[in-house]
């Protein structure tokens, strides 16, 4: 006699299981569904007194998981409203944004709060704007987590203080804990800030020019301290910045223009046989999803490139020189 399960039976799926299982696996994924950041040709319009103007001009962005990126580009050119579209305080106008698998468009008001509760921290770059100023730093830190909604038992206050202290020893400010924001340094408080925004254990970290009110010295100290929270906590964190020093800290950079993506540098550290260490940079142009590159101006000004291109498929290049026919 067999002993083969029949079809339908719990072991063996129906050949309806079989279907819609063949059916998911085959259903065209959503752009950049594994990423922790997938931006696809965001547009954002603003109106001011009846003018329009095009903050975001279809701008493309893919961050993957536990990457640490630093944004930047001239003043008006849209990081600081790419970042709040990112944090949830702003929608785009058109195209799509999704942070951690989440729709950005698509979110009721209510999922808008719960997504700036739990999907995403942020670090502003005013000081005084990341902190309560009549709570101490432990108690600023332990607020997200109370306001998250759990149940106020002693094994959830037990949690949060280990977490609070946890966040602030891996920031370097444990002793500080019991400190009110007037008490501390401004490089303290941005650590205390960084705390507060990962209370939550977020899947991203944003900060909007976090070292602006910092003298060098401390900048470079809280750039240290968000790549120790980006390596140790794995957490995916985008920083905006006008700092050129940034560049030289992350392994990428990602240049905004006039809205749009157009040029990142990754950084590689290479390790020889014999232990020593070298970095490599290169600059890339960013490639659309319908074909076009963006050059950088200083290499269409030096050939005089104006209008259109000649371009040639090589074998491994494609080339591009300035119009003959001109
Ligand atoms: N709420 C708003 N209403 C109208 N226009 C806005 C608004 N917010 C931003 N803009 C405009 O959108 C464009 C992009 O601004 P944004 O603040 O994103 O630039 P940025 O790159 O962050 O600049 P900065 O480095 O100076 O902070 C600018 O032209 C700005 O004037």
């Amino acid at each position: 006699m067999s002993t083969e399960p029949m079809p339908g039976s719990a072991d063996v799926p129906s050949l309806q299981e079989l279907r819609s299982r063949a059916l998911a696996a085959a259903a065209p994924r959503p752009y950049g569904a594994d990423a922790a950041i997938a931006c696809d040709r965001v547009v954002k319009i603003f109106t001011a007194d009846r003018v329009e103007v095009q903050a975001l001009q279809g701008l493309d962005l893919t961050v993957d998981r536990g990457d640490l990126v630093a944004l930047v580009g001239a003043s008006g050119s849209g990081k600081s409203t790419l970042l709040n579209i990112l944090a949830g305080l702003d929608a785009p106008t058109a195209g799509s944004a999704r942070v951690d698998g989440r729709d950005l468009l698509a979110m009721s008001a209510k999922e808008r709060l719960r997504y700036r509760r739990e999907v995403v921290g942020f670090v502003w770059q005013q000081t005084a704007r990341n902190l309560m100023p009549f709570l101490t730093a432990e108690q600023n830190v332990a607020l997200p987590m109370q306001l998250r909604g759990e149940r106020s038992t002693p094994a959830a206050a037990r949690r949060r203080r280990q977490r609070t202290a946890e966040l602030l020893e891996a920031l370097d400010i444990g002793e500080l804990a019991r400190r009110r924001p007037a008490e501390l340094s401004g490089g303290q408080q941005q650590r205390v800030a960084i705390a507060v925004a990962l209370a939550n254990e977020p899947a991203v970290l944003l900060a909007d020019e976090p070292t602006g009110e910092l003298d060098t010295d401390t900048a470079a100290g809280i750039f240290d301290a968000f790549r120790t929270v980006n390596r140790e906590l794995a957490t995916t964190v985008v920083i905006v910045t006008h700092d050129p020093m940034v560049a030289g800290e992350v392994r990428r950079t990602v240049a905004i223009r006039d809205g749009r993506t157009s040029s990142e540098v990754l950084r590689r550290t290479r390790i020889d046989e014999h232990g020593t260490e070298t970095v490599s940079e290169r600059e890339y142009v960013m490639l659309d999803r319908t074909g076009r590159v963006q050059l950088p101006a200083a290499f269409l000004t030096a050939l005089g490139m104006q209008h259109r291109v000649a371009a040639d498929l090589a074998t491994d290049h494609i080339q591009l020189r300035p119009d003959d026919t001109a």
